[in-house]
Order: structure tokens, then C-alpha cells, then sequence
């Protein structure tokens, strides 16, 4: 039932890039994630993105965003001295990504200190990442995503299931042992599915009730152990909307923060015309229903929804560009005007 995959969108990383510089840095990436010792060196002259308690560092800039402040491994460890603690923490720093220079990226959550002091020794704040992430640059919110989620998956796996047994980290943080069960851990991402489906005219949407008043996005749904991401997008229709999906296509894939980290696919599916009548599953969704291209090309259209005197939206809206909702419902749009 999945057609062959067709790119509908270039990502940036296709459009021109040495190719040898790219694979130089993805085998440089590789030994310090693997080898302790390289991994260390790199740290010495890596950068370091913090966060307090998992709210990553972030200075708000005069365009009206949020910049990330990339920190030198000695600024973090005399702040660490200036504020009274063992510098040697910030080899608790775990890795995330390093740059085209080849400079290795760390992340390290300063959270056992007073969060104001090292706010005011880095002139910066230490922001909810729900409250951050669409006013961060495109480039950087993955990144602050990628760092909050290896933080988050080390403070929440420091024991063995199995034993009860401490585990312990290697250097760079991309594994965890527990050497009583000889278990190791990889950090773990849930696979969602999430799917724009059309009638052939119209798309249709659904809203949970936590959802911003008038915010509406694509169908999505965590894909259950042994399943495929065929079967869980058609039971996720099926369950969700009480429509049987007939087609699919695949479109791209996120990683997605909230609540925690999951592993976004994005597919189109399209159901039978005649057979359109939806059936909202209460529990799930507070209501799912069709919308013409006009509705979706107005709602592609606000930046920021008009807010009345309590501050909701008072408009049909969908996600923001860094969701991948927003990027399914945009290529629909797109199909339709080649269509017509
Ligand atoms: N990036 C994007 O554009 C969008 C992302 N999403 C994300 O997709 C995710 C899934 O969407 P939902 O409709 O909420 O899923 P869903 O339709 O599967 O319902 C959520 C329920 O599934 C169960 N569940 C099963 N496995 C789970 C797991 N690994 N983690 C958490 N709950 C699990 C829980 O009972 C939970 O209440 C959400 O985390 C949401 O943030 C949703 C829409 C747009
Ligand atoms: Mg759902």
C-alpha cells in the first residue's frame, strides 16, 4: 500500500555540499561518540549549550527570537568555580552534534545550582523549551531539542531495570551500562505516525482538547511494538476518525520533542470520495473534521493567530513551520494548485 517514495521536498542538506567534508565529519561525530578518550579531547575544545533543569540557556534578541548561546568548555568550568563547585563536572557534559568545523557540541544541565546566578554570569535565560521552540531559529531549535532529549534520557535511566543497579555512562553519554547485567541502553525515541489525509478536494484535521483554541493539525499516533508504520497509520484512522485509509505516501520524518522524544513519520493517505463520513473517537480528538483548500491557504497564511481579550486564537490555525504537520498540510496545498 505505500507508494515508492518521491521527494515532495528538498531538504537543505541535498541542495550542494561536499560530499567528502560531509563524510569527514560524520566518521570524526563517530570515534568521539564511540572512543572516551577522543571524546574528552573534544570536549576540551567543544562548545556547551546549557540548561537548568532541562530549560535550555537562551538569550532573546532584538529580531524578536531567541538566540542559542554556545559556551567554550573553560567559560563553563570557571563559572562552575565562580559559583563554588568542582569544575570537573562539566565532563558530565553529554555530546549532540558537531559543527562544519568540526567542532564537537555539547549539552549539560547545570540544575543542582542556583539557576539566577549562572543566568546572570551568562547573560541569559533559562526558557521552557514548549515556550522557546517555535521562536528559535530553524537551525538551532533541533538542536536544542537533540541536547534536551539526551539530557532527559540520561536523568531518567541511571538504573538498570533488571538489577536496580546503577548504570554508567560512557563519555560522550550515547550509551549507558549496567556491568552487573552486562545490559547496555541506547537513548530511546517512541515512532509516531503522522498523516494528512485527502478526499481528493478537501484535507482533513483534528484537534485534541489541550490543543490552543482554533489550532487544528494531521492525524498522529504512537505506533504499537511489532507494527509496521502502514498499520499503525491505517489503525490510527481507523481509530481516530472511523475512515479506512486507501493509499499512502511518505513525506518526511521529524524529531519531535513533546512530551517527550518521538520519532515523527509523516505520510499523505487518501481515503475513498464517497466514503468521507467522520466518526470522532471523543477520548482521543475533540473534533476532526474536512477543509477546503481556501480554509487551509488562509490558515497557512497567519504567523501568529489574532488572540482575544483572555489571549486564545480566535481563528482556525495549524501548527507552525517547524512542525511537520504544518509541512504535510502545506505540501497538500501545493498538489492541489498543480492539480488545478
Ligand atoms: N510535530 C508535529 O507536527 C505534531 C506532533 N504530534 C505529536 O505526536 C504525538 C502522538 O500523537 P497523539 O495523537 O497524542 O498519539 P495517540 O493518538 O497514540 O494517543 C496518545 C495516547 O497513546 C498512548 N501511548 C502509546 N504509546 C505511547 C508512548 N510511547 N508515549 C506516550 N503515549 C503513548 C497513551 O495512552 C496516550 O494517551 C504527540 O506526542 C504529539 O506531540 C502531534 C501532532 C503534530
Ligand atoms: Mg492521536
Amino acid at each position: 500500500m505505500l507508494q515508492p517514495l518521491r521527494i515532495l521536498f528538498r531538504p537543505k542538506w541535498m541542495v550542494s555540499r561536499s560530499s567528502a567534508s560531509y563524510v569527514s565529519r560524520m566518521r570524526y561525530l563517530n570515534k568521539i561518540k564511540e572512543e572516551d578518550e577522543a571524546c574528552r579531547a573534544a570536549l576540551q575544545s567543544g562548545n556547551i549549550f546549557l540548561y537548568h533543569k532541562l530549560a535550555p540557556l537562551l538569550r532573546w534578541t532584538d529580531s524578536g527570537i531567541y538566540q542559542l548561546p554556545a559556551l567554550q568548555t573553560k567559560d563553563v568550568e570557571e563559572i562552575l568555580e565562580k559559583l563554588g563547585e568542582d569544575k570537573e563536572m562539566v565532563k558530565e557534559s553529554i555530546l549532540i552534534n558537531c559543527t562544519e568545523q568540526n567542532e564537537a557540541q555539547f549539552s549539560f544541565d547545570v540544575g543542582a545550582i542556583e539557576q539566577a546566578a549562572v543566568e546572570e554570569l551568562c547573560r541569559g535565560t533559562f526558557v521552557d523549551l514548549r515556550k522557546a521552540f517555535f521562536l528559535l531559529r530553524g537551525s538551532e531549535a533541533p538542536l536544542v531539542a537533540r541536547g534536551q532529549a539526551l539530557l532527559r534520557w540520561h536523568q531518567t535511566n541511571g538504573f538498570c531495570s533488571s538489577t536496580g543497579q546503577p548504570t554508567q555512562r560512557n563519555q560522550s553519554g550515547s550509551q549507558r551500562v549496567c556491568h552487573s547485567s552486562g545490559i547496555t541502553y541506547y537513548p530511546k525515541m517512541s515512532p509516531v505516525v503522522i498523516v494528512l489525509v485527502s478526499d481528493g478536494k478537501r484535507c482533513l484535521l483534528g484537534r485534541q482538547s489541550t490543543f490552543p483554541r482554533g489550532m487544528y493539525s494531521a492525524l498522529a499516533g504512537f505506533c504499537d511494538i511489532g507494527e509496521t508504520m502502514e498499520e499503525a497509520l491505517r489503525r490510527e484512522i481507523a481509530e481516530e476518525v472511523g475512515l479506512e485509509v486507501e493509499s499512502i505516501q511518505y513525506s518526511g520524518s521529524q524529531h519531535w520533542p513533546f512530551p517527550q522524544s518521538s520519532f515523527m513519520v509523516a505520510c499523505h493517505a487518501t481515503v475513498n470520495p464517497n466514503e468521507t463520513q467522520v466518526s470522532v473517537d471523543k477520548v482521543e480528538l475533540e473534533d476532526a473534521r474536512w477543509f477546503s483548500l481556501e480554509e487551509v491557504q488562509e490558515a497557512l497564511t497567519i504567523k501568529a493567530p489574532p488572540r482575544n481579550n483572555k489571549g486564545e486564537p480566535t481563528v482556525f490555525w495549524v501548527p507552525p513551520s517547524y512542525a511537520i504537520a504544518n509541512r504535510l498540510i502545506q505540501e497538500w496545498a501545493n498538489l492541489q494548485h498543480l492539480k488545478s
